[in-house]
């Protein structure tokens, strides 16, 4: 049986950061994959929806072009073009994966790997050893047990099958992929009926977002069930599908699942292991990504903490660095980790939203500002967007343990401000800092 210093069972985010950065020490690396290079987030997830989402922002950008003396048709969207063009980006992303792994000197298997024991893995029939495992298997997305589910599709489904943009869609789910595909699809030329279980849109952010975004979308001509429950998917003689619920019955083209993920952790014959998971099949790990086993560790999407690609990248090194180059406090640190909803206006976030602040720190230890707006941009002519910001600080200092913001360019202000927010910026600091005019980023170091 073939002896490596590392395997990592997973080629994702979270399997590929670690085997490259195992093979960089020079270590004997195996990664073993069973789809596509790059996983979720290269395949099915960030990297085709944000493509998706710069062409939403694009067809959005058309309706501008009047208010600015341009006097243009509305282009058409040939679909399958941009489809296929999304598909040769991956494939040249997969190229370059594959040429990194290769300078690593990281030996890739293709292939669903199984464990045989604590120490031992198999893939096509071959077994293989190391003294250190990381799980890194992600997860899929969650399909409801209701009659006719099956019609639907779910995100993997949505990037890998649909090739023509549907005249209607119901989604159903309104969580971070819920919601982004429904900007996308609204702003592509799709009519949209979101099924939200609750009575917001992105009910775990603070309420800045999700209000400002579910107005929005009402806004935008996007039909919003809340409290909804699905009973049913039937489909009709023409094809079409009808999505019976708590209020009442459409029909669409198309349904999309987006009610969540689970792990996939029922698939490795964890029980051949000592590894102990959560009830939800999640792996539990400590602070060192470690699981119950020693020297087999879990870092991404498998842990269910905190399913970002960043995230996972960013545990997986600090884990290589702590095992194999000497740095044995070295770990990831979750709090503080900013993040983005691609939706239509955009959403970022980092710290504690208004909600978790109170219940933290008590309602009279804070101090909230909050700005609203109309970007410049959209002050020529009837086509308006707003931006709405809010920064919740704490204690005499003013200290920042929040900052959430929905409206254009919130995608790529929020990295700047989270390294200062990381850092332990204060409210004072924002202000000591000299604005940049005109933008909407200025907001946020004059806020009053
Ligand atoms: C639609 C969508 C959009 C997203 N957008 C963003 C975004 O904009 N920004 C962001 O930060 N995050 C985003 N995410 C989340 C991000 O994709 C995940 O957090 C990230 O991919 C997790 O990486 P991972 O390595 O843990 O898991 P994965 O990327 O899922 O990788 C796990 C890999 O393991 C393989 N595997 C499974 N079982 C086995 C086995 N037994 N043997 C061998 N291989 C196996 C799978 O085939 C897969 O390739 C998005 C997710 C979705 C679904
Ligand atoms: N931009 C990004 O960084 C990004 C984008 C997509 C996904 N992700 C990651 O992937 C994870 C999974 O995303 P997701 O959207 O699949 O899950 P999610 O947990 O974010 O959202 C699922 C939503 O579906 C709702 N829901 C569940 N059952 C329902 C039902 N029967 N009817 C209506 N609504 C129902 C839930 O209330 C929840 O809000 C996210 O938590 C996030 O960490 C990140």
């Amino acid at each position: 049986m073939e002896k490596f210093d590392f395997i990592a069972i997973g080629g994702g985010s979270a399997g590929i950061a670690a085997a490259n950065r195992a093979g960089s020490f020079g270590k004997k690396v195996l990664l073993i994959e069973g789809n596509e290079i790059g996983g979720t987030c290269v395949n099915v997830g960030c990297v085709p929806k944000k493509i998706m989402w710069s062409a939403a922002s694009m067809a959005q950008d058309f309706n501008l072009a009047a208010d600015y003396g341009f006097n243009v048709q509305k282009p058409q969207l040939e679909f399958a073009k941009l489809v296929a063009n999304r598909s040769a980006y991956i494939d040249r992303l997969h190229g370059s994966y594959f040429r990194n792994l290769d300078k690593n000197h990281v030996q890739v298997i293709k292939g669903y790997a199984k464990f045989v024991d604590n120490r031992t893995v198999e893939v096509n029939g071959s077994q293989y050893e190391s003294d250190h495992i990381l799980i890194a298997v992600g997860g899929t997305p969650d399909i409801p047990d209701i009659s006719g589910a099956e019609y639907g599709i779910e995100s993997n489904q949505f990037f890998n099958e649909l090739n023509e943009l549907p005249t209607s869609v119901a989604i159903i789910g309104n969580g971070y992929v819920g919601t982004e595909l429904a900007g996308t699809l609204n702003a592509l030329g799709s009519k949209v009926h979101m099924y939200a279980k609750y009575d917001a849109l992105l009910p775990k952010f603070d309420e800045l977002i999700s209000t400002n975004v579910t107005e929005s979308y009402v806004k935008k001509g996007i039909d919003i069930s809340f409290k909804s429950e699905i009973a049913e998917i039937k489909k009709t003689s023409d094809g079409k599908l009808e999505v019976v619920a708590n209020d009442g019955t459409i029909i669409v083209d198309r349904v999309i699942w987006a009610v969540g993920r689970h792990p996939v952790t029922d698939k490795i014959n964890i029980s051949a292991t000592d590894v102990v998971l959560n009830d939800d099949g999640t792996i539990m790990v400590d602070d060192y990504q470690n699981t119950s086993v020693a020297g087999v560790y879990a870092t991404g999407d498998v842990i269910g903490k905190m399913d970002l690609t960043p995230v996972a990248i960013a545990a997986s090194r600090r884990l290589m660095e702590r095992v194999f180059n000497n740095k044995p406090t070295e770990h990831l640190d979750y709090q503080l980790v900013p993040s983005v909803v691609f939706s239509h206006p955009v959403a970022g976030t980092i710290g504690l939203t208004e909600a978790e602040a109170i219940l933290e720190y008590g309602e009279d230890n804070l101090k909230i500002y909050r700005s609203t707006f109309t970007p410049m941009r959209y002050s020529l002519g009837d086509v308006k967007e707003t931006e709405n910001l809010k920064l919740i600080t704490f204690g005499e200092n003013e200290r920042i343990i929040g900052l959430h913001g929905v409206g254009e360019g919130m995608d790529e202000m929020l990295q700047g401000f989270a390294v200062a927010i990381k850092m332990g910026a204060t409210k004072k600091d924002f202000d000591d800092t000299v604005a940049i005019h005109p933008t909407s980023a200025e907001e946020f170091v004059t806020m009053t």
